[in-house]
């Protein structure tokens, strides 16, 4: 099997008496779409902030790359783009200022497939010049996306990235999704509570529970197992069955 790009050893994590993660262990593997589920609360930010050394583990390790994640170098930075849940975007500036700010960061960076995401997402002129903090929240996650699929990154990170998007908006981000990043290779985790999006993208499925990922397979082989596990059914199990069932 190919070497880890991203390998978490034993970490934990404590919010004042309250334990979230809990020695856990995991890696992600080039090439993989995970599927990262879990219920409300059960830490799914905090590891993907802990796994991107956005925030501090009270013991364990996370490397990137080969990398310790506390001392990341600019260029294995330059590789991952990260989408997270709240919009961290600089909301004084204008869209094309902001864009025009990451692109000056990055040794790489795709004019081509932003200028046509800012097309294909309805960001005209106007927009692109209004204040960020003047944007809906759909509008904000959209372009927390466009930013993130600039460089071209190699790792992906998304945090919820459809929660504010309507029907439409979701479509455009995963057929962005499908045809602009997965085929050029690009490992992909994502969390969402948007199952059917799921089955839509994901390869791969890793659910979290009590601190630890419990269960990590591929979408058809859960599936076929759980199925297997419960016998004759009238119903073919769903991905929320899984859910309801491995969550519980
Ligand atoms: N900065 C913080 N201070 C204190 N508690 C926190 C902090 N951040 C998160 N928590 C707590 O840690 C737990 C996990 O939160 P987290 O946001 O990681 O969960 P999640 O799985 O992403 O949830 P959701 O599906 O609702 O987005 C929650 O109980 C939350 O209240």
């Amino acid at each position: 099997m190919n070497t880890p790009i991203v390998e978490i050893s034993s970490i934990s994590k404590h919010f004042g008496s309250q334990p979230v993660l809990n020695g856990l262990e995991w890696q992600v593997r080039p090439g993989q779409i995970i599927g990262l589920l879990g219920r409300n609360g059960a830490g799914k930010s905090t590891l993907l902030e802990c796994l991107l050394g956005l925030r501090e583990t009270d013991g364990g390790s996370v490397r990137i790359y080969g990398e310790d994640v506390r001392n990341l170098s600019d260029a294995t930075r330059a590789r991952i783009g990260y989408v997270p849940q709240k919009s961290d975007l600089f909301d004084w500036l204008t869209p094309r200022q902001m864009l025009d700010y990451f692109k000056a960061l990055y040794p790489r960076w795709n004019d081509a497939k932003v200028d046509a995401l800012l097309a294909r997402w309805g960001f005209d002129k106007l927009m692109q010049n209004k204040p960020i903090s003047k944007l809906s929240g759909g509008e904000q996650q959209r372009l927390s996306i466009i930013r993130a699929l600039g460089p071209d990154p190699e790792l992906l990170i998304l945090d919820e990235p459809v929660s504010s998007l309507d029907p439409v908006g979701r479509r455009d981000f995963l057929r962005e999704l499908i045809d602009g990043v997965i085929e050029h290779g690009t490992t992909v985790v994502f969390s969402t509570h948007i199952l059917s999006d799921l089955e839509r993208v994901a390869l791969d499925i890793a659910f979290l529970k009590d601190g630890k990922i419990t269960l990590q397979g591929h979408l058809d082989d859960l599936l076929e197992g759980a199925r297997g596990q419960a016998g004759t059914r009238a119903e073919p199990l769903s991905l929320e069955d899984l859910f309801i069932e491995v969550t519980q």
